[in-house]
């Protein structure tokens, strides 16, 4: 282990998107170096299923859950307080939790655009201000790490809302380091090239003819996707206390991959109509199956 088990002891810290993927990896990555975690989603049964696994591994009940749309500030504000109350201040946010499809932009309607940007850039801020407003009031610290993604650099045909969400958070990153620096609190991103997880997968790559550039590893530089662990090693490390002078910054995490340019979706110019109807009906399956498993 590159770091010690018990660095982030007293730590704790909210991950939205918790219970699934990338969330998931990483409230196991840092339960398991000490840290008291508290992971949301908005379904009931796969967040309890996830806090378990996880405190079953660490033998410590250090994973809390709570079913929560982060669309909804009232009630991203309510079990932000919830947690003060209960178990005490934060110390740390994940913005993780995000929404997305490909798609024809041509195609999108104002419901499907709004279903992308309301979760990713709505919901980081409500949860940010919630979290952020509370240390404010109560003089505490805290660190922020949102997961973007490299499209923030390069945007991303077929996937324009959330290309255009992560580069609003990318701004609040920027702004509220500055804004928030004298209160101590830190505010940077992360950029994840290719990590494959189930979900995105089926949101990004539902059908052989959809397998371009972002979500294969063999234009990847480095020659292979992103281990969660290495992710998970990076958000430890700006969760801790060891360099509080990083605020502001937006760290790739891709092997090369934007650089190298094929991170995008840009392969998928190639398309008929025909295939993105069954690419669409692909998605729109999965999309319902865990939709009839969310609580709230
Ligand atoms: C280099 C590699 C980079 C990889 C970067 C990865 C980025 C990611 O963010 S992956 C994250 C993937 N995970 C998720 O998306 C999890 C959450 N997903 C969902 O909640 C659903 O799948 C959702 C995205 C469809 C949103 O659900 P909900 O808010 O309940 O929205 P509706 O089902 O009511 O749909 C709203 C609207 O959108 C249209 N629509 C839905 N799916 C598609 C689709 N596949 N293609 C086109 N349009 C779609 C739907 O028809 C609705 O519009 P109207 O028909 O106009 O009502
Ligand atoms: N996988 C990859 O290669 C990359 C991923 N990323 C980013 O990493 C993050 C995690 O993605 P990944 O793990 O792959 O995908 P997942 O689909 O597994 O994770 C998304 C999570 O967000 C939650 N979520 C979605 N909408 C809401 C909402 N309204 N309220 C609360 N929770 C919500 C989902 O749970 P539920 O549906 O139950 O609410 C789910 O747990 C995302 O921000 C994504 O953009 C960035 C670059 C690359």
């Amino acid at each position: 282990m590159l770091f010690d088990k018990q660095c982030l002891a007293g730590k704790r810290v909210l991950i939205t998107g918790g219970g699934t993927g990338i969330g998931k990896g990483l409230a196991r990555h840092l339960a398991a170096h000490g840290a008291e975690v508290h992971i949301w989603g908005r379904r009931a049964q796969v967040l309890e299923d996830a806090a378990a696994e996880i405190n079953a591994e660490v033998d410590a009940q250090r994973v809390h859950w709570q079913a929560v749309d982060i669309r909804k500030a009232e009630a991203v504000d309510a079990a932000v307080g919830e947690i003060w109350e209960k178990y005490g201040p934060l110390t740390g946010l994940i913005n993780n939790a995000a929404a997305n499809f490909i798609a024809p932009t041509k195609d999108l309607s104002p419901r499907g655009f709004e279903a992308i940007t309301s979760t990713v850039m709505n919901g980081a801020f409500f949860t940010t201000h919630a979290v952020g407003r509370r240390w404010i009031a109560n003089g505490l610290k805290g660190s922020i790490v949102s997961t973007l993604v490299t499209w923030i650099w390069t945007g991303s045909p077929f996937v324009v809302p959330s290309a255009m969400a992560k580069a609003a958070v990318n701004a609040m990153t920027m702004s509220l380091a500055v804004e928030w620096a004298k209160y101590g609190i830190r505010v940077n991103a992360v950029a994840p090239g290719p990590f494959p997880t189930d979900y995105a997968w089926k949101m990004l790559n539902p059908t052989d003819d959809s397998s371009v550039g972002a979500t294969q590893a063999d234009e990847v530089p480095a020659g292979r996707f992103g281990e969660i662990s290495e992710l998970g090693n990076l958000v430890l490390l700006l969760q801790s206390d060891g360099c509080d002078y990083i605020t502001g910054e937006t760290i790739a995490i891709d092997g090369a991959h934007h650089l190298a340019a094929p991170s995008t979706f840009a392969g998928l110019n190639k398309l008929s109509d025909e295939q993105w109807a069954h690419i669409k009906e692909q998605a729109k399956a999965a999309s319902e199956q865990s939709k009839a498993q969310r609580t709230v």
